[in-house]
């Protein structure tokens, strides 16, 4: 592939990754599409991908070709052919490319002069480190600065400040970023640090039972000075994987050696986790990330356009930031994808543009109607139907109901009067002051506006 052309090909490739992003279960993309390469394009314009692993060059071609086709096709503006392939050593990713989309080799064993392991060798073991997840661009809002300290304090005095750090929060909320953050600290200390998700510990410890080396499995993780897994409740109901984490726990906790574990949610709410793991868990700090509020939105997304190819207008960071509400990973690449669509259909960004490229990722089902946010709303608070539909004006009857309201307006097409007769015969300025009313709540109180987008979710699901 010809210089010039390569970069105009490696940025449709990464606008085609920020796309899948947004459609994949960020499980789905993690594990196949993060460490994939666009190597080539061949002059029947066929795209070479290259992949870290045979098993990944085989999920891709045979599970999801046709999705990632159809999405760089969209970039591309014309039918293409995918080729997927083993990366090689030699394949260094492209420099713009590594800073979005985790395009890092696989990271090559090196010895120390004297023999000994070195920090970066442990790399091998377990996951590299993603190198754009640092404390510098790590974004600090009343959402995640518990986390943020918990994280800093124990990146600075391992094992002295709280063990285990527990961290838990919704998808794509910073909790990887954050562990990452640790470990390239700790690992500047020159201190054995492991990442590691617990799917992968999982895995390798079946393949290890399987050829009968549970030994080797218990030398590896019980020799690091810094043990950092994320999505740990991916172990819940998997015994012999509680089992042997729950001794490596216990000698790393004893060796004064730290851990770090994030899980989409508290310890107590993993279901299927061994009583005694969970009050390991408990037994230091347990803390949470909460959906940002608009004012952190606007920051990383500032952060972020600073790192566009082109420049990106204040009101379009304005209206994507009002817009994404509740994954930081949805919001990077709702400005990714509205820069590609500007940069290569060579328009000017604005906020017209923002707002069509938006309603399409944005996407909502179009069969939610009053009556599920209704049924839902008033399930969620524990409250009946008939009490939102009612005259009460009890505190958490009221702010059902005008959650009631909110959701109506923005999730489905049913008008002011509309919502009002369905809520009790209300008139439409009620429903307007609900509707501003919880908008303006929910940025500034972190439990509502949590309570308000798992609503939405459940309704997503539903419909
Ligand atoms: N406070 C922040 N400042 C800047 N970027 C952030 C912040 N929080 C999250 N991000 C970015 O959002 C994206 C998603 O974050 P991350 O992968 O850490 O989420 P997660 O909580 O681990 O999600 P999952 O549950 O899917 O594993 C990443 O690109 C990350 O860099």
């Amino acid at each position: 592939m010809k210089t010039n052309h390569h970069q105009e090909y490696t940025r449709l490739w990464n606008a085609a990754l920020g796309d899948l992003q947004l459609q994949m279960a960020p499980s789905t993309f993690d594990t196949w599409m993060k460490g994939t390469q666009l190597l080539d394009v061949s002059d029947d314009g066929t795209f070479v991908i290259g992949a870290p692993t045979i098993y990944a060059v085989e999920w891709l071609q045979n599970r999801l070709a046709p999705l990632i086709a159809q999405t760089l096709e969209r970039h591309v503006g014309k039918p293409v052919s995918l080729t997927f392939t083993l990366l090689k050593q030699s394949d260094t990713p492209p420099p713009e490319s590594t800073e979005d989309f985790f395009t890092m080799p696989a990271p090559q064993p090196s010895v120390h002069p004297n023999g000994s392991k070195s920090p970066e060798q442990e790399e091998v073991l377990g996951d590299p480190l993603q190198p754009r997840y640092t404390f510098s661009t790590f974004i600090v809002g009343a959402s995640n600065r518990l986390a943020h300290a918990a994280a800093l304090a124990v990146a600075e005095r391992p094992a002295q400040a709280y063990n285990p750090l527990f961290i838990y929060g919704g998808v794509g909320l910073g909790k990887t970023h954050l562990l990452h953050a640790i470990g390239h600290e700790t690992r500047k200390k020159g201190l054995r640090t492991v990442y590691i998700t617990s799917e992968r510990f999982t895995n390798e410890l079946i393949a290890d039972i399987r050829t009968q080396n549970t030994e080797a499995f218990r030398q590896r993780y019980r020799n690091v000075d810094v043990l950092l897994i994320d999505d740990i409740q991916f172990i819940a109901g998997k015994e012999s994987t509680q089992e042997e984490f729950f001794h490596t726990f216990n000698t790393l906790h004893a060796a004064n050696k730290q851990i770090v574990l994030s899980s989409d949610r508290p310890p107590r709410a993993i279901v299927l986790l061994e009583e005694r793991l969970r009050s390991r868990f408990e037994g230091g700090l347990v803390c949470d990330i909460a959906p940002p509020d608009l004012e952190t939105r606007i920051a990383i997304l500032q952060a972020k356009a600073e790192t566009q190819p082109i420049r990106v207008p204040s009101q379009v960071i304005q209206l994507i930031a009002q817009r994404v509400q509740s994954n930081i990973r949805e919001l990077e690449g709702a400005l990714t994808r509205v820069v590609a669509y500007a940069q290569f259909g060579h328009q000017p960004l604005t906020v017209e543009l923002t707002e069509r490229v938006l309603r399409d990722i944005l996407d909502r089902p179009t069969n939610i109607d009053l009556d599920m946010v209704i049924q839902e709303t008033a399930r969620h608070f524990g409250v009946s139907v008939e009490d939102l539909k009612g005259k009460s004006r009890r505190k958490e009857i009221a702010l059902a109901r005008q959650v009631a309201m909110y959701l109506a307006r923005e999730e489905t097409d049913a008008a002011l009067a509309a919502i009002g007769a369905a809520l009790g015969g209300r008139d439409h300025s009620t429903v307007l002051y609900g509707h501003e009313k919880i908008a303006k709540a929910i940025e500034a109180d972190d439990q509502l506006r949590r309570e308000v987008l798992t609503i939405r979710e459940r309704l997503y699901n539903k419909s």
